[in-house]
This record gives C-alpha cells, sequence and structure tokens, in this order.
C-alpha cells in the first residue's frame, strides 16, 4: 500500500517556496511522518551539477538546451531519490517540479507544453505530484524580499527580462486553472507562519486531519 504523498510548491521567483518547503516538511516530519524534503534543479548530486550550469550567468542555453537540461535533471532526480521515497511510503515535499518547466520552458519560452510534457515522459515516466502548490503574492512584496535576498544579483534565470517572468506567472496561472485538481493556489503574502497555515489547512484532508 503507498504510504507517501509527493507535493510540490511552485510559483515565481522569490514567492516563498523554499521558506515553506522547510516548514511544510518539519510539520510532516512532527507527525511522525518519514520526508523527503528536495528541491529542482537538484536533489541529486548528477542533477545538482546541472543545476551549477543552468543558472551560471556564463552560460547562454537557448530554450530547447535549457528544457532538455531541466528534464535531464529531473530523470535523475525523480530515478535516484524521489521514486525510491514514494516507493519506501515516504512523503516527499518538492521545491519545484515539471510545472516549472512548463512555466518557464514553454510559458516564459516558445517551447510548447506538449514539447516539455514529452520529454518528461521520457526521461521521468509522466510522473506527476498529487498536489501542487502555486504560491502568489504582491509583485511589490515579492521584489523587496528579492532586493533584500539577491542584492548580490540574481541568477541566469531570476535575471530574465521582467516580461518574461510576466509569461511565467500567467502560464501558472492557466496550468492552475487547468488542473484544479491537484492545484491549490495559495496567497503568499503576509508571515512566513500566515501562509505555512494556510498550506495545512489546504492539506488537512490528506492527512486525515478533516477541514
Ligand atoms: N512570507 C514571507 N514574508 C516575508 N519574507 C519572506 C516570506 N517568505 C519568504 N520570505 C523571504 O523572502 C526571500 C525569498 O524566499 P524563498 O527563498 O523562500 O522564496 P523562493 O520562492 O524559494 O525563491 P526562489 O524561487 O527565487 O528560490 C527569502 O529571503 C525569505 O527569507
Ligand atoms: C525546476 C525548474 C526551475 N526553473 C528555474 C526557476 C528559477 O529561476 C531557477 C531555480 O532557482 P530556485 O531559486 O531554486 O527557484 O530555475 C526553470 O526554469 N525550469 C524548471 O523546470
Amino acid at each position: 500500500m503507498r504510504g507517501g504523498r509527493f507535493i510540490s510548491l511552485e510559483g515565481g521567483e522569490g514567492v516563498g517556496k523554499s521558506t515553506q518547503a522547510q516548514m511544510l516538511a518539519d510539520a510532516l516530519r512532527g507527525r511522525g511522518l518519514a520526508v523527503l524534503q528536495t528541491r529542482e534543479p537538484g536533489g541529486t548530486r548528477g542533477a545538482e551539477a546541472i543545476r551549477a550550469l543552468l543558472l551560471d550567468q556564463q552560460y547562454d542555453w537557448d530554450a530547447s538546451a535549457e528544457a532538455l537540461l531541466f528534464a535531464a535533471a529531473r530523470s535523475d532526480h525523480v530515478t535516484r531519490a524521489i521514486r525510491p521515497a514514494l516507493e519506501r511510503g515516504e512523503w516527499v515535499v518538492c521545491d519545484r517540479f515539471v510545472d516549472s518547466s512548463r512555466a518557464y520552458q514553454a510559458g516564459g519560452d516558445d517551447l510548447s507544453d506538449n514539447a516539455v510534457l514529452s520529454l518528461h515522459t521520457i526521461g521521468s515516466y509522466a510522473l506527476m505530484p498529487d498536489v501542487t502548490f502555486l504560491l502568489q503574492a504582491d509583485g511589490a512584496e515579492v521584489a523587496q524580499r528579492l532586493a533584500e535576498r539577491d542584492s548580490d544579483g540574481a541568477d541566469r534565470i531570476g535575471a530574465k527580462s521582467a516580461d518574461y517572468h510576466l509569461r511565467v506567472a500567467r502560464r501558472f496561472r492557466d496550468l492552475a486553472a487547468m488542473d484544479a485538481e491537484r492545484f491549490v493556489l495559495i496567497d503568499a503574502s503576509g508571515s512566513p507562519h500566515d501562509v505555512h497555515g494556510r498550506i495545512l489547512r489546504a492539506l488537512a484532508p490528506l492527512l486525515g486531519e478533516g477541514g
């Protein structure tokens, strides 16, 4: 019997995914559950090496090469870390997953959603999360957070144009609207504690806690 669940956190730059992934993993562990907390791109030695290539400003990957590299990193991550954890019955909390490729490489650039999903089928068994929390917050609030966090500069993708990031945000919203069973929209404004409370309330049915 499968005990664990696969949860992804998605959204634009600096909206609070990593903060919430940590708080959620801690809350699940506090309930006695075994949790793999991980991130994309990354989560395995090979995928972290690909992450460094993808985010380093010295490389100028075109859209196809970028999508292939994200898919290769995800393939290693799914095969070596995520699937084995789910098979052991663990919960997986993943900071970004394939919806980021759909929003950034397809929505931000102009690859098709089908192309990204085909790479996901080839590389990662078309594995999808059980629940995806899409964090959304006011642009000015997020810009303030990023100014404080990234005072020494954004990474290669974070540094893309404002128009690019608007297309990404729009695509995230479209994906959520197309798959309302899996996506849960989370208001990511307010304190980390407030946002965490919203996520836990949304997860309560899956945790058998009513609500
Ligand atoms: N609710 C919040 N209120 C204020 N600051 C926050 C909140 N959540 C996170 N932060 C801060 O904002 C910054 C970005 O948060 P975090 O790294 O969690 O976002 P992220 O979505 O994972 O970003 P990225 O996609 O760029 O990695 C961090 O400095 C973090 O401490
Ligand atoms: C998984 C994934 C990520 N990206 C982008 C989104 C961010 O700009 C970086 C990752 O940095 P973070 O600080 O860890 O959020 O990579 C992407 O374009 N496509 C993807 O599939």
